[in-house]
């Protein structure tokens, strides 16, 4: 059964830090953003974790294999490097949402994200025992979308696609199941997902489909770590490709199930 640790990811006080003195310019704040993210997905993925840019002054990261001191080092880390400083909230739990939840009432409770003087709060605990399956990711992708998007349309019409495909399966996971969805690039959607049938993937699929016309595959996989999980993920997605199937659950022992 999944036991997902996601840690929020919250620069402090950054809304103030963005006019003060006065506004700064965009492209230094992007600039920022940007590093920042960089560097969180490569701490974070060097331990096998996956992070996501979500609001970019949020961030989520799936933090199985991160312990306390881990965490600690990467506050510190950033303290050195950037203008800003970071709060982290540890919750764990096997539905994504609910883990989220936690993280998230653990920053709160130690005040506003525009407070201040809450700064380089850590809160939470990370998992005490791992076991191979704690971590499950469902790699999304839009069938031929080179071919029905890109090759065809202009990079703002392609856009609007994928995005409103990302939309109906992220609100369609979350309500539905608690998982939670995160564009990552091109016309790619990473899930982290609690554990899920095939029929359940299937659902969301013609869910988006009959919604928005965007068509999907989705690979599924298990894992101790994010990163092993979204590997098994990506084979599974391949799987897919092969056999011209929209769903291909590969399980952590490599087992595969599809429809
Ligand atoms: N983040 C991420 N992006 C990817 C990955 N694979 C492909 N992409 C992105 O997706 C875009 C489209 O590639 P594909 O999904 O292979 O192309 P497609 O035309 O949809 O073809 P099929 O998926 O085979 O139907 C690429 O330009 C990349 O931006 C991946 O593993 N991770």
């Amino acid at each position: 059964m999944t036991n997902t640790q996601l840690t929020l990811v919250q620069i402090d006080n950054y809304g103030p830090w963005t006019v003060t003195p006065e506004p700064r310019r965009e492209m230094d704040l992007q600039t920022l953003q940007s590093r920042l993210f960089a560097d969180l997905a490569q701490f974070v993925g060097h331990r096998g974790g996956y992070a996501f840019f979500t609001r970019f002054d949020n961030m989520v990261a799936v933090t199985n294999g991160l312990d306390l001191d881990d965490h600690r080092l990467l506050q510190e880390s950033t303290g050195n490097r950037y203008p800003v400083t970071v709060s982290l909230g540890i919750g764990v739990d096997p539905n994504p949402a609910v883990a989220l939840e936690r993280a998230t009432e653990g920053l709160q409770g130690a005040g506003s994200a525009q407070d201040g003087d809450r700064r380089e709060v850590l809160s939470g605990t990370p998992v005490t025992e791992p076991s191979g399956d704690d971590v499950s990711i469902a790699h999304f992708d839009v069938n031929d979308a080179t071919e029905k998007y890109t090759d065809q349309l202009n990079e703002f019409d392609s856009f609007i696609q994928i995005e409103q495909g990302y939309a109906a399966l992220m609100r369609y996971l979350r309500e539905e199941h608690g998982g939670l969805s995160f564009f990552v690039g091109g016309d790619n959607i990473i899930a982290v997902t609690p554990d899920m049938a095939v029929a359940d993937y299937r659902a969301a699929i013609d869910h988006v489909e009959e919604t928005v016309g965007v068509d999907l595959k989705v690979g599924v996989g298990q894992g101790e770590h994010a990163h092993a999980a979204g590997m098994a993920a990506k084979h599974a997605l391949e799987e897919c490709r092969h056999h011209g199937t929209a769903v291909e659950l590969g399980g952590a022992a490599g087992e595969v199930e599809s429809e």
